[in-house]
């Protein structure tokens, strides 16, 4: 697992790892620079005209470095000096003087900054990386600022674009990158949403820190990636019957919103669930039986919303149960829930209106236990824990509960975290804004819930449910892009498996 170590760390690790391999800093600095370069390669074209933004610590000596390894390999490079190089550090004033001559190199003074007129298509920005200790002033902010207003530029942070603190929310300005090239894993804050602006696509590459070595450094944050889901599903034999495949049970909808519930149990089935049943009320039955003709359909005697009078002893017969998509929050959607959860101990999935219902009713929250698993997005969180000024506190309030109440909170977002009790926080790597549309969390909870059913332990069943969503999102929208909805992402789960390459 890929550890997300904290910016304050960094400078440790690196002089560990040089300790320990014998190399020197120069070379993983190289390392670096090379690795940066292996992916530009597979994006810019040689006739593309790449301006490389350096600052006097080692983002600015790996920027050098960068510039050195592209202009051999034949790019049109111009490297502009930001930052006061009488103080460069080592590897910075090392990669300086190993500037092939004829690769121009221009320091920029205010003047510069203010008047130069930058014929570019790759800005590439390597001022600042994760030392930054204060807000951008100065010369720095004019560079930045003048870097931000170019048009029609590709825009490339190295390791972190310039400004952003590693660890901390933004204070004042930062580069604003199309794509950070992060260096052996992405910097903590690189998964904050009010970032996202900055970072662009997120993009990391290996400079040779095995993983072994960083969990050494470990603060309990790991980036969740294909490697890390792929040993986690569960192989089943030619000779598997439907049983083994797990019956699941989604609970939900109501007059109006009946999709919701639908959109879930289709998900489930999708993910290869043996059997989806749907709970819904009265005025849902028809709906279900006929937009998905796979599924069972109980009902509950209420005709609008679930209420308390349902199929009781049924829920024993599921492996797991998905409950909360459209559900509503009125006074029979309470009462259901309320029965539910003295009744059903087994594994489940607690999404949506049923998320509202515990921010109402917190004596609900004793129910929970580690066959839980909650799917908030944020706003949903926020029900639940009260107001927070930005995500590092969403992010601390979410292991909060997590162990409080010993239950999993997955909160949904472009790098959706995923906290246990034990205090361990996974952050996805799969997805995109495209699946940023309604009925998106209602496959998730699908998902997770047919997971479950399969037999998946519940950590497992939530960290592969949420990096398989995110991948079948990618793959939905691949052509339909902004026109991508969530039925869309359900097809594209036996896609998902696919790329996987689990059958
Ligand atoms: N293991 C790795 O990930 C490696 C990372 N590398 C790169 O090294 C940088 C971090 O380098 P460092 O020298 O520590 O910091 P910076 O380059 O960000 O610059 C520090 C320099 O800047 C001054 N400073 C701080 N804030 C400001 C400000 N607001 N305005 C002006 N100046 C500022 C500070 O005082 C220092 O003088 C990491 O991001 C990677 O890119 C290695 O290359 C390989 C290993
Ligand atoms: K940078």
């Amino acid at each position: 697992m890929l550890e997300i170590i904290s910016g304050s760390s960094v400078k440790k690790l690196d002089a560990d790892f040089i300790a320990d391999r014998g190399i020197s800093s120069h070379r993983l600095m190289e390392n670096a620079a090379q690795a940066f370069c292996g992916w530009f390669e597979k994006k810019y074209h040689r006739n593309d005209k790449v301006g490389i933004f350096c600052g006097h610590g080692n983002n600015g000596g790996d920027g050098l470095a960068i510039g050195r390894l592209l202009w051999r390999k034949g790019y049109d490079i111009i490297v502009f000096l930001v930052g006061d190089f009488d103080r460069a550090s080592a590897d910075c004033r090392l990669n300086r003087e190993l500037l092939p001559d004829k690769l121009p190199a221009i320091t920029m003074n205010d003047e510069d900054i203010k008047h130069m007129e930058f014929d570019l298509n790759v800005v590439i920005d390597a001022v600042l990386g994760i030392g930054v200790n204060r807000p951008l002033e100065g010369n720095i902010l004019h560079m930045i600022t003048k870097l931000n207003g170019l048009s029609e530029v590709s825009k490339v942070a190295v390791d972190i674009p310039t400004g952003l603190p590693s660890d901390e929310c933004l204070k004042g300005e930062a580069f604003r990158a199309d794509v950070t090239v992060s260096f052996q894993f992405p910097k903590f804050s690189l998964m904050f949403p009010e970032h996202a602006a900055f970072v662009g696509k997120l993009h990391v590459v290996n400079i040779g820190i095995d993983r072994n070595f960083l969990s050494q450094f470990s603060e309990n944050k790991f980036y969740l990636q294909k490697k890390d889901v792929v040993d986690r599903h569960i192989s089943f034999s030619r000779f598997s019957h439907k049983g083994d495949f797990g019956r699941v049970l989604l609970a939900g909808g109501s007059y109006g919103s009946m999709g919701a519930i639908k959109m879930s149990a289709e998900a489930a089935l999708r993910t290869g669930s043996g059997l989806a049943a749907c709970l819904v009320p009265q005025c849902g039955v028809n709906i279900i039986q006929i937009a998905l003709p796979e599924a069972q359909v109980l009902s509950a005697e209420s005709e609008n919303n679930l209420g308390k009078s349902y199929p009781q002893d049924s829920l024993k017969r599921f492996d797991a149960i998905g409950v909360g998509p459209g559900m509503g929050t009125n006074s029979d959607a309470v009462s259901f829930l309320k029965d539910f959860f003295t009744r059903y101990h087994g594994p489940k999935v607690i999404d949506a209106d049923a998320i509202n219902i515990l921010a109402k009713e917190k004596e609900l929250l004793n129910e929970l236990d580690e066959n839980c698993v909650l799917t908030p997005h944020l706003k949903e969180f926020e029900r639940l824990v009260g107001a927070c000024t930005n995500h590092k506190e969403r992010l601390s309030k979410s292991m909060v509960f997590s162990k409080k109440y010993r239950c999993i909170v997955v909160l949904k977002g472009a790098h959706t975290c995923i906290s246990f009790p034990d205090g361990r926080q996974f952050f996805n790597s799969t997805g995109n804004k495209h699946m940023a549309t309604g009925g998106a969390g209602d496959v998730l909870t699908g998902m997770i819930t047919s997971f479950l059913g399969q037999g998946y332990s519940v950590e497992n069943a939530t960290l592969c449910g949420v990096y398989q969503h995110g991948l079948a999102g990618e793959i939905a929208s691949v052509y339909k892009k902004r026109g991508t909805i969530a039925t869309d992402i359900v097809r594209a789960i036996p896609k998902s498996y696919l790329v996987l390459k689990i059958d």
